[in-house]
């Protein structure tokens, strides 16, 4: 065998039917519309996306979305983190891990996941090769965090705090080439939250209306407002709405799409019962 070659799954056999017709990963994510009503896909492999805003601002909901479509690849496993549990906890079912209100539960979490990196790093080097493909035999992982402070500044000692987001900034930082996808969220664009540095390891950037221009540069990048973009000119009452970034490019304004409840239970239902909780990566690692 050609060691540069992936590994292949196994063909589905010609007497099973598969349910639905099944998204991937590796298919661009819908995100909702632009100013022109165009719809607007978000590659999400080998990316992550940091979202910001005000409380209320839509951050969940669209965390939601993203969620909801990793929930549907079966090429994904889902690690969602969640302080407050009522964000993210609709999914639970369909999650391979579901971290609540636990800094010790997040730390280790992080720490499985951080491993699994690692491994997978051994894997392409073995191979002498730079990224997982859509063929490799292992699955992505999607890592959701709502509220990244809550673990890194609120719950725990301090120690703990900057435990989890040294953790969370590794995963950033190396994560993309296999696999592993960051999607966080916070309500607090401040910049002992959010460092630049961690910031920039966010391939796309979400900021949804925020209570001043400083805070919307936090999300976005410093000097975005005196160009004109700052998410504190949304409407308070345009929930959804923000101004979405790609690394090396310019803001645009997007009304993000939106799940009612009903919607998000009848998908992580349907995802539940597509999904097989048998030995997870995440967990063999630990
Ligand atoms: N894309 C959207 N379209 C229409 N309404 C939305 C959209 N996103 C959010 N909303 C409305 O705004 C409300 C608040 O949204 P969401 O909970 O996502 O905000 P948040 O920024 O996560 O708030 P918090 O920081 O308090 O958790 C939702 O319950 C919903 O009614």
């Amino acid at each position: 065998m050609d060691l540069t070659d992936t590994i292949e799954l196994p063909a589905t056999s010609a007497d099973t039917v598969p349910v639905g017709a099944g998204l991937s990963i590796f298919d661009p994510v819908f995100l909702g519309i632009d100013e022109f009503g165009q719809a607007v896909y978000l590659p999400m492999i080998y990316r992550n996306i940091l979202i910001g805003g005000e409380p209320g601002a839509g951050k969940s909901s669209l965390l939601n979305t993203i969620v909801g479509h990793a929930a549907l690849c079966p090429d994904v496993r889902l690690c969602l983190l969640d302080g407050k549990q009522v964000e993210l906890g609709l999914w639970q079912d369909a999650a391979d891990v579901f971290v609540g209100p636990d800094i010790e539960h997040a730390i280790r979490t992080l720490r499985r996941v951080q491993t699994v990196m690692d491994n997978r790093y051994s894997f392409l080097m073995s191979r002498r090769r730079r990224k997982i493909g859509r063929n490799d035999v292992f699955g992505q992982i999607l890592v959701a965090c709502d509220e990244i402070a809550y673990f890194s500044a609120t719950a725990g000692d301090k120690k703990t705090q900057e435990l989890f987001a040294a953790l969370l900034r590794d995963i950033v930082a190396r994560g993309r080439a296999v696999g592993i996808i960051v999607a966080a969220a916070t309500q607090r664009p401040s910049s002992d939250i959010i460092p630049p540095s961690l910031r920039d390891l966010f391939a796309w950037r979400f900021a949804g209306r925020c209570t001043n221009d400083v805070s919307s540069d936090i999300i976005l990048g410093h000097g975005w407002y005196a160009r004109g973009f700052s998410s504190n000119t949304i409407d308070p009452n345009n929930q959804g709405e923000g101004f979405l970034i790609a690394e090396g490019g310019i803001p645009n304004r997007v009304k993000a799409a939106y799940m009612s409840d009903t919607d998000i239970i009848r998908v992580a239902d349907y995802a539940a019962w597509t999904r097989r909780h048998d030995s997870s990566e995440i967990g063999a690692a630990a």
